[in-house]
């Protein structure tokens, strides 16, 4: 099902879909840029019929690494297409922003149009804005976090960029969506030797043997999300700290959530815990917070 792209794919605009779709043109419109990175750019947008708003990213095909073959469609489509297809096909989760639709554009490459919470921000201007989130805060958005890579990996896929940029938070409730499967891949036991994820939250048997396995690195890369969180910055900027894996704490967190975080951050990926693990650790169930001194509460939703 999955392949590389193909040297020259047959791109068009899918006006008349399988299912008789409208183009891109007749159903959405594209506002202000929200953002761009390695795979294009990502515009806000509404849908015309009922004004939804949405999130529009624009795919260059040239810069797309992985592509993969969707039944029924006779051309292979981007690698994040595929497993955000994969993912809604069972119902999605609340956890993973939802595909609503997506289009070729002749001669450029692909439009994926996604949900845009009305008021957003995503994790990493979120605490580039207010510095280290409390621990209850980040308790919440972790555990969400964990629970919906849970159900990533149960549909079998794997994520590979999970970072404070690619989780995206609705500033009114403060539930978290992961964004951005563009770096993902279909989850197997065996390891990987290609990684287009992000180097600083990627894990020592990677930058050493450019080698891993997926929940080993997907655990590495929460360790490095936790830490974000709550001390308000990554813990690793250089190659020789991510194969230190020594994190040093440059702000007051509690003894269980360190541990918590050194555990993600086992040098040896067999040492660290699973997704499992991680659920049912000291931290995570809360016990920590009550013994809190520092009086940190949850912001209010009007944040
Ligand atoms: N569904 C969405 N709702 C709201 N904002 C979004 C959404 N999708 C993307 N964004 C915003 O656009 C930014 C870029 O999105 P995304 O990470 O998918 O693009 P990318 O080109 O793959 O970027 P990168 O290469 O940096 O990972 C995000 O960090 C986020 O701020």
């Amino acid at each position: 099902m999955f392949e590389k792209r193909p040297a020259d794919p047959h791109v068009e605009e899918k006006v008349d879909g399988k299912d008789g779709k409208e183009p891109f043109s007749k159903q959405y419109r594209c506002g202000p840029l929200l953002g761009s990175g390695g795979f294009g750019s990502v515009f806000s947008g509404h849908r015309l019929s009922d004004g939804l708003q949405v999130a529009i990213k624009q795919i260059s095909s040239d810069r797309v690494q992985q592509w993969a073959r969707l039944p029924g469609e006779l051309s292979p489509v981007p690698m994040e297409i595929a497993l955000l297809q994969r993912l809604s096909e069972v119902g999605g989760h609340g956890g993973v922003i939802q595909m609503l639709d997506w289009f070729e554009v002749e001669g450029r490459g692909f439009l994926l149009v996604m949900e845009r919470p009305p008021q957003c921000q995503d994790l990493f201007d979120f605490i580039t804005e207010r510095g280290a989130l409390p621990e209850r805060l980040a308790l919440r958005f972790f555990r969400k976090i964990v629970e919906t890579l849970k159900f990533v990996h149960s549909q079998g896929v794997v994520h590979r960029d999970i970072k404070d940029e690619n989780i995206v938070v609705d500033t009114r409730t403060l539930e978290v969506k992961i964004i951005d499967f563009g770096s993902g891949a279909l989850l197997k036991d065996s390891a990987y030797d290609e990684f287009e994820g992000t180097r600083v939250y990627s894990p020592p048997e990677w930058v050493q043997s450019r080698t891993y396995h997926a929940v080993p690195l997907t655990v590495w890369s929460l360790g490095v999300l936790l830490f974000d969180m709550v001390c308000g910055d990554i813990p690793f900027e250089r190659d020789q700290e991510i194969v230190g894996a020594a994190p040093f704490f440059t702000r007051r967190v509690s003894k269980e959530c360190q541990a918590l975080i050194r555990w993600c951050l086992s040098f040896r990926p067999e040492d660290r815990p699973s997704l499992e693990d991680i659920l049912s650790h000291a931290w995570m169930e809360g016990r920590e917070e009550e013994e809190e001194e520092d009086g940190d509460t949850l912001p209010s939703p009007s944040l």
